[in-house]
């Protein structure tokens, strides 16, 4: 395959190798408003989660790590599934939108963002493969067969389209959707937020279980510091566009240094 200019070197210890690689990265709307400053190595099957209170910058910066827009500063590296660093800014809008498609995922907070509405469940699994090549219906069948089962889907609901299933559903079929193609990082935003404290805890078991059989790395935000210790195993808190504490979920949590982050553990504490 001919070397596309932004792959800027071909790694030979792809396992020791951080799969993204994020260095002063910024965005800002206003003065700290957005993100700055924002540094940290992902590692393969490691799990991140971004806390910090409302207008922290949490979204702002999910959004420029995934690709979705442009930072004002920084970069972002990337090792590809052929152990090749890919600058993501340097990337065409093009390439980054098929590394979105393949290789990573995003789930939105609100599922009817992230799945087609108007066409079924399978179809909904089916997109991605479709996009890679497969046109065999009877796989593209069996796979979101497969996929439903995964995510606790009835088999029976394949041929219905998601505005018939309830919220939890939906976002375990976004989920579904985003994992066919097996990607090995998926961007989450809230994906536990607005839904009743039952059907988020079989969806975090949920989540659980898949990011550790497929190895995924994840990058979470979610203002809810329960989700946060369930599914992290790594913290960023975030205050006016800033990183002002980050280490080991429970490091953190148990013990945590910064004044705000204090704050945010006592608040959670005393509700
Ligand atoms: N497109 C935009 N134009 C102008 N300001 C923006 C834009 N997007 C975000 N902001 C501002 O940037 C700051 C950070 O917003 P952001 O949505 O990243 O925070 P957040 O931590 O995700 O908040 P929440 O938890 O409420 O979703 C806020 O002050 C917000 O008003």
């Amino acid at each position: 395959m001919a070397a596309l200019p932004s792959i800027i070197e071909t790694t030979q210890s792809a396992s020791r190798q951080p799969l993204l690689e994020v260095r002063e990265l910024g965005k800002l709307f206003g003065p700290d408003k957005g993100c700055q400053h924002v540094s940290f190595d992902l590692y393969p099957g490691e799990v991140l989660g971004i806390v910090g209170e409302s207008g922290s910058g949490k979204s702002t910066l999910l959004s420029v790590l995934s690709g979705r827009s442009q930072p004002q500063d920084g970069n972002i590296t990337y090792c590809n599934k052929q152990g090749e660093l890919v600058d993501l800014y340097s990337s065409s809008e093009a390439e980054r939108r098929t590394l979105l498609r393949t290789e990573w995922g995003f789930v939105e907070q609100n599922p009817r963002d992230g799945l087609r509405m108007g066409v079924s469940a399978g179809a909904n699994i089916g997109e991605r493969l479709m996009a890679q090549g497969v046109r065999n219906y009877s796989a593209l069948r069996e796979q979101g067969l497969s996929w439903l089962n995964q995510v606790e889907i009835d088999a029976n609901r394949i041929d219905d389209l998601p505005r018939t299933f309830s919220g939890g559903m939906q976002q375990r079929l976004q989920i579904a959707r985003n994992l066919v193609s097996s990607p090995r990082l998926i961007f989450m935003d809230e994906p536990t937020g607005g839904l009743d404290v039952s059907v988020q805890a079989r969806l975090l078991d949920m989540l659980r279980r898949l990011v550790r059989e497929l190895d995924l790395a994840v990058v979470i935000v979610t203002h809810d510091l329960a989700v946060a210790r369930l599914l992290a195993d790594r913290l960023m808190v975030m205050r006016r566009s800033r990183v002002v504490e980050s280490g080991l979920t429970d490091q953190i949590l148990d013990d945590p240094q910064h004044p705000y982050t204090q704050l945010l553990v006592s608040s959670v504490l005393q509700s």
